[in-house]
C-alpha cells in the first residue's frame, strides 16, 4: 500500500520523538513516504499530489489546521471512490477531528490505533461541508465564534500558545469589545427541500441573526478534555447542523452558554435557532464579517454559501 505522511513539525504539539515512532511503525506496514509541510497551505499541495497521483492512503500529523489542508487537498478534483483513505495522527492543540472520530488524544496511542486500523483495513466513510470553495471537517462559523478564531490566531503569532484558556480570554474580550453584540446582520436562506424545489418555490428567509455556528460532527469543539457541544445530533453520516443566535445580550449569551456547556447539551429558546441534517443554506451578511472553517480564520467576507457533501472521504479509524 502507498502511503504518504504529510507532517507539520510546527504545529503545537509534534515532537520529533512521535514523529520517529510513527514512521518506523508505518513503514514497517506501509510504502512511506514522507513530507514536511514547510509553509501555510503546502499540506494542500501535498494532499492534491496523493489524490491526482492514486496513493492509497494519506496519514496527516499535525493540528486540524493540517488536517483541513490535507482534506481540501485530496478532494481538489471533487469525491471519487479511488481517493486515498486519510489517517491522522493528533499533534495540534486541540485535535478535534481525530478524538471527534472516537481516536485517543495521545499521538502513541493514536498511532497504535491506526495501524491496527490498516491491519484491519478498517475504514469509515464520512461526509464533508463545503463552504463557497473551501471543505470543512468539523466546523465552521460567522460572527463571534469566528472573531474569536481570528483573535487567538493573531495572539498566535505573537507567540502566544493555543490553551484552552486563552480561548475562553479572546472569547470574553471579543464579546465585550467587538461589534458582534450589537449587530445582527446576518440572514439565513436554508436551501429548499427537494420537493418544493422540484415546484419552483424557494426557501423563505429563516430571519437575521447575530451568530451562527455550524457543525457537521459531534462536539464542535473541546475545552481541554471537555467536549463543546451547542448541535449535539450532529453528526459524520448527517447533513449539516447549525446553532443561530438572533441577538448576543448578555443574560440570553450566558443562558446559552449554560445550556451548551451542560453535561446534556440542548440549547433552546426564543433567541435561538438550531437546525439539524441541512443540505444546505446560505448565510448573507449587509457588513462583511468574520468566517473561520475548522479553526481556521477566514478573513472577513459577506456571504457563505454551505453545502453538505454524503460520503465525501473515507478514514483509517
Ligand atoms: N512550516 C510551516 N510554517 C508555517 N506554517 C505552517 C507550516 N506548516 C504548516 N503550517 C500551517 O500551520 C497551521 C496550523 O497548523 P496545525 O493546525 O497543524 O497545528 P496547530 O495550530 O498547532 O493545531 P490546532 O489547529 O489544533 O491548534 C496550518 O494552517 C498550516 O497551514
Amino acid at each position: 500500500m502507498r502511503a504518504l505522511l504529510v507532517v507539520n513539525p510546527i504545529a503545537t504539539t509534534t515532537r520529533p520523538r512521535t514523529r520517529e515512532v510513527l514512521v518506523s511503525a508505518l513503514s514497517a506496514e506501509l510504502d512511506l513516504e514522507i513530507a514536511e509541510t514547510t509553509h501555510r497551505g503546502h499540506a494542500i499541495e501535498l494532499g492534491t499530489r496523493a489524490a491526482r497521483e492514486h496513493y492509497d492512503v494519506v496519514v496527516a500529523l499535525g493540528g486540524d489546521g493540517t488536517v483541513n489542508e490535507v482534506v481540501n487537498g485530496l478532494l481538489v478534483d471533487g469525491p471519487r471512490d479511488d481517493l486515498p483513505a486519510l489517517g491522522v495522527v493528533p499533534g495540534g492543540s486541540a485535535n478535534v477531528f481525530i478524538r471527534a472520530l472516537g481516536a485517543p488524544r495521545d499521538p502513541v496511542d493514536a498511532t497504535g490505533l491506526l495501524l491496527e486500523a490498516l491491519r484491519a483495513n478498517r475504514r469509515r466513510s464520512i461526509g464533508l461541508g463545503q463552504v463557497n470553495d473551501r471543505w470543512f471537517i468539523f466546523c465552521a462559523g460567522f460572527g463571534l465564534d469566528a472573531a474569536v478564531v481570528g483573535r487567538v490566531e493573531q495572539a498566535r503569532s505573537r507567540g502566544r500558545t493555543a490553551t484552552p484558556g486563552l480561548y475562553v480570554r479572546s472569547a470574553v474580550a471579543q464579546y465585550f469589545r467587538g461589534p458582534e453584540r450589537t449587530t445582527t446582520s446576518i440572514e439565513l436562506k436554508l436551501d429548499a427541500p427537494p420537493a418544493d424545489a422540484a415546484d419552483g418555490v424557494g426557501a423563505e428567509p429563516s430571519g437575521r441573526f447575530a451568530a451562527v455556528i455550524v457543525q457537521n460532527c459531534s462536539p464542535w469543539t473541546y475545552l481541554g478534555p471537555r467536549p463543546v457541544n451547542p448541535c449535539p445530533e450532529a453528526s459524520f453520516d448527517a447533513g449539516l447542523d447549525l446553532l443561530a443566535l438572533r441577538a448576543l445580550g448578555l443574560p440570553s449569551t450566558l443562558r446559552t452558554v449554560w445550556q451548551i456547556l451542560s453535561p446534556q447539551p440542548d440549547p433552546h429558546g426564543r433567541h435561538i435557532l438550531r437546525e439539524h441534517d441541512l443540505s444546505g443554506f446560505v448565510l448573507r451578511s449587509d457588513a462583511a464579517l468574520a468566517a473561520q472553517v475548522d479553526g481556521d480564520y477566514l478573513g472577513e467576507l459577506s456571504e457563505l454559501r454551505f453545502t453538505a457533501v454524503p460520503n465525501a472521504l473515507r478514514v483509517v479509524v
